[in-house]
């Protein structure tokens, strides 16, 4: 059967609209042990895996560490994971690792595109699920989903709105790729 690891470093809304859709997770890696994500994975009794970069003298080695707890899984899903993959995940999982963004990349790469989009002063922005490669933010895109601006909005609502369109493009996206309909 098909699985997938989430990569989260916080909240965990994604992870849940995952969990939610009932998307196989085998395995939710953090990299931060008081993250509210570790919390609400272990509440649904799916297995953790708490990663502390500083814990190991380079990249590579945290990621050995990080793919000798993985189970064997189809597709890794970051899920609000910031932290740049390298080389040692890159190489293990070959065009297996996704991200998701909330940004119409390539606008806005990086780890704000909420706040950069607003502060540009665009009118629309939106969501992105790309494949991951050795660049930000500049992998394979996925899938795609536009967010309005509202006239006066407050940053604090359109994260809100960007979040809602998230927790539907990502499931939507990952059930499509387990289901072999989106080719990675
Ligand atoms: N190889 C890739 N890794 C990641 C990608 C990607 O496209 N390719 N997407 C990012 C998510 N992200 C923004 O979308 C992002 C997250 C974190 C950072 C960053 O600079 N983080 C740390 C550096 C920590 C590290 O070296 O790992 C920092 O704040 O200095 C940039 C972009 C997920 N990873
Ligand atoms: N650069 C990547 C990035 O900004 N990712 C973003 O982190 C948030 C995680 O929220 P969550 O922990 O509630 O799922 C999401 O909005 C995701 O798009």
């Amino acid at each position: 059967m098909s699985t997938i690891s989430v990569f989260a470093s916080g909240t965990g809304s994604n992870f849940e609209a995952l969990a939610d859709a009932g998307l196989p997770i085998a395995m939710v890696v953090c990299d931060h042990a008081d993250a509210p994500v570790v919390a609400k994975a272990q509440a649904r009794s799916i297995a953790t895996f708490i990663i502390d970069y500083r814990d190991y003298p380079t990249k590579a080695a945290a990621e050995t560490a990080i793919l000798a707890a993985l189970p064997a899984s189809d597709l890794i899903v970051l899920a609000g994971y910031m932290r740049i993959i390298g080389p040692t995940l890159l190489a293990a999982y070959p065009g297996q690792i996704i991200n998701l963004h909330p940004a119409l990349l390539p606008s806005f790469p990086g780890r704000t595109g909420i706040a950069d989009a607003y502060a540009y002063g665009v009118k629309v922005t939106g969501v992105t699920v790309h494949v991951v490669d050795a660049g930000i933010d500049s992998g394979r895109i996925l899938a795609q989903a536009p967010v309005r601006i509202l006239p006066g909005e407050s940053l604090a609502h359109l994260e809100a709105r960007i979040h809602a369109v998230e927790h539907q493009l990502l499931p939507h996206t990952v059930a499509a790729i387990l289901k072999e309909e989106l080719a990675l």
